[in-house]
């Protein structure tokens, strides 16, 4: 067996190689992370992450490893600002014009139960994208996917008594100005608001009283839910762009409501 300098390098090959490769990197790595948190603090998460560089025609590979170099060798929690020191660092360390970061993890939301009291942590859907290019420089985008409950205006009105209501997966997906930074709680507060009512972790007697009654004063459509979070992103002067849809699973049905909204300033 050859000592490693003794092997060729295929993947720095230089000539022509026809087309530029817009992506080209590892997908699906999954990797222990610190991601910060709203409070200042950082939590544990394990995230799955598909980090990308361009490469140009006359290289043959990218340099591979090096993607999983750049991912051991960080440290501290990551949040917007973090993963842009992350993505130019990757760049420079792959020679590269242009990279990408992007990553999905379980993320948990501190919740106290409206009447009790009673603490609980309830688990979001969150992901970060972050690319850097030399030419336009950097761009973030934030993801959140909150459940919420939603009760049906429609139904309420004709019912004589009880509304069907359902669990709705909003997700909002913000593109943010430059150096503009955004906790996920943030998010997730914005997609509770506009819904019939939240969700928590832990709820006694008393609380369930409360979010059944809470649902039943604020009806919402799957209409109504989009437009109100669009109503306070666009407000948001942070917000350069952004996608928020809603799901429903509707409890009447085996089918569900589903509403979009896409925005650029
Ligand atoms: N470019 C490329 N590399 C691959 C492919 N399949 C496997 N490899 C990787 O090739 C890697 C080794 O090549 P490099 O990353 O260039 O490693 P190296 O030459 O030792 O390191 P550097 O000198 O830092 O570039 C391994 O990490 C493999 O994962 C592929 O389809 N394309």
């Amino acid at each position: 067996m050859g000592a490693p300098e003794t092997l060729p390098d295929v993947q720095g090959m230089l000539a022509d190689f026809g087309f530029t490769i817009d992506q080209v990197g590892v997908k699906s790595v999954k990797f222990p992370l610190q991601v910060a948190s709203a409070d200042g603090g950082a939590q544990a998460t394990v995230a799955t992450l598909d980090m990308y560089v361009a490469l140009p025609p006359t290289q043959k590979g990218t340099h591979m490893s090096r993607f999983l170099e750049q991912l051991h060798a960080h440290q501290g929690p990551l949040d917007g600002r973090a993963l842009h020191g992350f993505v130019r660092d990757m760049a420079q360390r792959l020679n590269a014009e242009s990279a990408e970061v992007s990553l999905r993890f379980p993320y948990f939301v501190r919740k106290t139960a409206p009447v009790s009291g009673a603490v609980s942590l309830l688990d979001v859907e969150a992901a970060m994208r972050g690319e850097w290019r030399a030419d336009r420089g950097w761009t973030l985008t934030l993801t959140v996917t909150t459940p919420v409950t939603s009760l049906c205006p429609c139904s309420k009105e004709i019912s004589r008594y009880g509304a069907h209501n359902q669990r709705s997966a909003i997700t909002l997906s913000v593109e943010l100005a430059a150096d503009a930074d955004m906790s996920l709680e943030h998010l997730v507060r914005v997609a509770e608001h506009s819904a019939s009512c939240e969700l928590f972790g832990l709820l006694k007697r008393p609380d369930e009283k409360w979010v059944t009654e809470r649902a039943y004063d604020n009806p919402k459509f799957v209409e109504d839910l989009v437009r109100d979070i669009a109503r306070a992103l666009v407000a948001d002067p942070r917000v350069q762009a952004f996608v928020v849809e809603s799901e429903n699973f509707e409890s009447i049905h085996n089918h569900s409501a589903f509403a979009r909204i896409r925005h650029r300033r």
